[in-house]
């Protein structure tokens, strides 16, 4: 690979950062410093004033401080408060390890964005973090050096530069230069460094940096779509294998994970109905669960329905996995169901409302106290009982028998692959060595939610991850385990009828591509 300056002169770092000065004095004319001898003279609000709204009808980003003011006449601050916004998000989630669905809100707070500037800055810093990995790539040939090797707060800024050229209607000029007015403000010295390496990747769009930089297609399909759509080759790999090795599945699933998941809610059965629900939302009744509303846009903000306890926010997928298990035929007593992992709770407010209707009453486990403390929360005034201890004391904790209960529902820690597109650093902050201690974590639970079911009971095994490891491994392994004769349901049963593209059972796997739910597994088990 090579960097903007071996092109153009074929010297090192020296002669780079040469080019990039002299690409700002170029630009000097029109451009980044000349703008900044206008700080003060009120031409510049010209430009970034409305002006630059229509830059970006799309995204209706605002100027930020476009009221500030000295002398009567209005300045433009240095960088404007969505990019900003996205840059401290960025930053902590690289940074401290900071998870962006925590951390951004704060940010948007801090700053006091809303509306369409929180929009922005949401889109910028999500954005940038799925195609991270795709971005660094580019930058790397475009800077001519590893990304590794860029100061950090370069680094980011050039990512949310790369990802507004590659990924946005920002037109290229704008997003150059709010790039460098970033940098500016972060790391002074970097500014022609960072106007050079932003200009050499504006030269290609996001396909022909694909075909430059992927390996091909037909000699290594996993290289290719990793780098094509930004995620990690393991991944990949795992997602070919639970797919059948069908690639074409595989590059729509991928494609899917890039989007924004929607979000849906749960009517809580017996408290509150979906489609009165979804009018008072302005949504839509789910297409496959009955209690499943989609939300016409982003948050569902402060709705009555929530704060009310009468529904929940809840992926469709993890709805129709819990309603799964509560509505399989069952013979003998039904009133004893156990929810082994529970925190926050999503899966147990909806158990516990059905439970609720049929006389029946949920012990809900989870061993981490806050999220116990959560699981308490989410089904107040719900039959519950919540114990803060670990799963794997069935047997030997009195309120965990074995034998004992009717319907167990085992949803187990996961990697969480399944849910990329909420947590849009996590496919990188994941690695193949979290699965050991998973999987075994999962299997001890399944066989503790075994032991803990009695003869003729069910137990339904949920993770919120496809990768064959997590689940038909994990099953059977449990199964084999467990000590006692355990006989699959066909899960696709206990679906909705004509529910499509749920496989040859008896487990179902459900998938963002194809049902627009988190990649949930599902396997139901009957105890001999
Ligand atoms: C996938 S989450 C469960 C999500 C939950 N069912 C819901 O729908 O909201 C797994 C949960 O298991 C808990 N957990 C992990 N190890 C556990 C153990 N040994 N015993 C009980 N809970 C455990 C985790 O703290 C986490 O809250």
């Amino acid at each position: 690979m090579t960097g903007p300056q071996e092109r153009a002169d074929g010297s090192g770092a020296d002669r780079r950062d040469d080019r990039a000065v002299t690409t700002d004095r170029r630009d000097d004319r029109a451009g980044t410093d000349r703008r900044d001898d206008r700080a003060g003279t009120g031409r510049r609000d010209e430009r970034f004033g409305a002006g630059r709204r229509d830059e970006r009808p799309q995204r209706g980003d605002r100027p930020a401080g476009g009221g500030d003011r000295r002398g009567g006449r209005p300045v433009r601050p240095a960088v404007d408060r969505p990019r900003y916004a996205a840059y401290e998000a960025l930053a902590a989630v690289h940074r401290d390890d900071a998870y962006a669905n925590l951390v951004l809100p704060a940010v948007l707070r801090d700053a006091g964005l809303y509306g369409r500037d929180a929009a922005f800055a949401t889109e910028l810093t999500y954005g940038t973090l799925r195609a991270v990995g795709t971005l660094d790539a580019i930058l790397t040939d475009a800077a001519g050096r590893d990304v590794a090797r860029i100061d950090p707060p370069v680094r980011d800024a050039l990512r949310l530069g790369a990802y507004q050229l590659l990924h946005t209607r920002v037109p290229p000029h704008a997003a150059v230069s709010s790039t460098v007015d970033l940098v500016r403000a972060v790391a002074p010295g970097a500014t022609g460094f960072a106007n050079a390496v932003l200009r050499e990747v504006a030269g290609r769009d996001a396909d022909a940096w694909v075909q430059r930089l992927a390996p091909a297609m037909e000699s290594d399909p996993i290289g290719h779509l990793a780098l094509a759509h930004s995620h990690p080759q393991w991944i990949v790999r795992a997602f070919a294998e639970a797919l059948g090795g069908d690639l074409g599945e595989t590059t729509r699933l991928l494609i899917e994970d890039n989007d924004p998941a929607p979000v849906h809610l749960c009517a809580r059965p017996g408290l509150a109905d979906p489609v009165e629900l979804a009018d008072a939302v302005g949504g839509a009744p789910g297409a496959f669960s009955p209690y499943a509303v989609y939300l016409a846009g982003g948050a569902p903000g402060d709705l009555p329905a929530l704060a009310e306890g009468r529904a929940h926010v809840q992926d469709e997928g993890s709805q129709l996995v819990a309603a799964a298990l509560a509505d399989a035929p069952l013979d003998g007593p039904d009133g004893r169901w156990l929810d082994l992992c529970a925190g926050p709770g999503g899966k147990t407010g909806l158990l516990s409302a059905l439970a609720a209707q049929r006389g029946a009453r949920v012990t809900a486990v989870e061993v981490a106290e806050h999220r116990a403390r959560l699981v308490a929360q989410a089904t107040r005034g719900l039959p519950v009982t919540v114990l803060a201890t670990d799963g794997r004391t069935v047997g030997s904790d009195p309120k965990l028998p074995e034998e004992h209960f009717d319907r167990v529902l085992v949803d187990a820690p996961c990697t969480g692959l399944g849910s990329l597109r909420r947590r849009p650093e996590s496919r990188w902050r994941r690695q193949p060595s979290d699965l050991p201690p998973l999987t075994r974590l999962q299997r001890e639970l399944l066989v503790a939610g075994l032991r803990a079911a009695r003869p003729g009971g069910l137990v339904a095994y949920v993770t919120c991850s496809p990768h064959t490891v997590e689940t038909h491994v994990t099953v059977t392994e449990a199964a084999r385990r467990c000590g006692a004769p355990v006989d699959f349901v066909d899960a696709r049963e206990l679906l909705p009828a004509g529910m499509p593209g749920l496989g040859a059972g008896p487990t179902v796997q459900l998938w963002p591509h194809r049902h627009g739910t988190d990649a949930m597994f599902l396997a139901v088990l009957r105890r001999g």
